[in-house]
């Protein structure tokens, strides 16, 4: 299955995301959860306001759909600056990055989205870009070819990942602050649930909040995902409104269960307990049986799979908890794990 088409994805296409822009906070104290980095940020923010100097390069780390454009557009918002948006994979040389960095205006905010995917030339022009202010641009080709330096006003990089852990030191170490976006609560889901359901102009049971809040994986982006379909369902087989019966039939038909799970992750579960007798079984015996790409599986159902304490990766493969045969509604082995011990990981 392809992991944007599943209500659970935590991934976004382009509709999504122009859906996903008149739901987005639009200051820090809009922005609900992550207390630390949003104290942390703010901190950074008013200094650097106080100074009339642009603020450090902020790099945002964390799982995809927790806000961390949001944040870039709120740290530019609150800067009074003006927001430049690009992604690693969209600068293919080079050449397109001198272009970005030569039109900045002084105090603009640079977000990169995807840093961790920027091709290596293009990352060490941005080192210098970041550290010094300046790029050098290649004019003419072989041996002919001349570098002309040319210095940038000064402006801020936000940068964001998904994987902290690919980018290279030396890149690493030109961010001043760096903040870490953490799955969130169900309280704080919650709260987004109801105030983008403002937002829509939905009217929400307090109930039914909460009921999407603990289906959304931890994630803001399938919050708000779940409640415009159980937006849709209230419209179309209820009275518009959004309550407790409304949230369960909607959840129901789109087959996301009450702790998030959805069909591939319970067909993964299912699997694992009935066909392997709990595991260990390898990644792809496992793909195989459910009828998926192996990759699937590994980047899609594991790992929130093994986030909430329903699988355990080992050397020797993947089992089963015993929290994994009782939410299947099937009796865990003897010698089943518990949910939280997780077997020794493997990487
Ligand atoms: N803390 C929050 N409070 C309210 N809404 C939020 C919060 N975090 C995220 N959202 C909402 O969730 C959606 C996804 O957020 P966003 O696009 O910022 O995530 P992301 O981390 O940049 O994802 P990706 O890595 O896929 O680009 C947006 O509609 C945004 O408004």
């Amino acid at each position: 299955m392809d992991d944007e088409a599943r209500v659970v994805s935590p991934d976004a296409d382009a509709i999504e995301r122009s859906n996903e822009a008149a739901l987005r906070p639009s200051n820090l104290d809009e922005f609900v959860g992550q207390r630390v980095v949003r104290e942390q940020l703010s901190l950074v923010l008013s200094a650097a306001t106080g100074r009339g100097t642009p603020p450090d390069h902020v790099l945002l780390s964390g799982p995809p759909g927790l806000g961390k454009t949001t944040l870039a557009m709120i740290i530019a918002q609150e800067l009074g600056s003006t927001l430049r948006l690009t992604s690693g994979p969209a600068i293919q040389h080079a050449g397109d990055l001198a272009a970005i960095l030569s039109s900045l205006d002084e105090g603009d905010v640079l977000f990169l989205d995807e840093i961790h995917r920027l091709a290596r030339p293009a990352e060490e022009m941005l080192y210098l870009a970041m550290e010094d202010f300046r790029v050098d641009v290649v004019v003419g080709k072989g041996a002919g070819a001349t570098s002309i330096p040319l210095s940038l006003p000064p402006f801020t990089v936000v940068g964001a990942t998904t994987r902290a852990g690919l980018l290279p030191a030396p890149l690493r170490d030109r961010f001043g602050f760096t903040g870490h976006l953490d799955f969130y609560e169900d309280d704080e889901l919650k709260a987004i649930v109801v105030r983008s359901a403002g937002r829509l102009g939905v009217s929400i049971a307090h109930d039914a909040a909460h009921e999407i809040a603990s289906r959304s994986r931890g994630t803001p982006r399938i919050a708000n995902r779940l409640l415009r379909r159980v937006r849709d369902w209230a419209e179309v087989h209820g009275n518009g409104r959004a309550d407790l019966d409304a949230a369960r039939e909607a959840l129901t038909v789109y087959e996301v269960d009450e702790r998030g799970l959805d069909r591939l992750d319970r067909a993964v579960l299912k699997a694992l307990c009935t066909r392997f007798a709990g595991g260990p079984v390898g990644l792809s015996t496992l793909a195989v049986t459910v009828g998926e790409e192996t990759e699937t599986v590994e980047t899609v159902a594991e790992p929130f799979l093994v986030r909430e304490g329903f699988m355990s990766r080992t050397p020797r493969g993947r089992i089963a908890t015993a929290d994994a045969w009782l939410h299947l509604g099937l009796t865990p082995p003897a010698d089943a794990i518990g949910g939280e011990a997780g077997g020794r990981l493997f990487d």
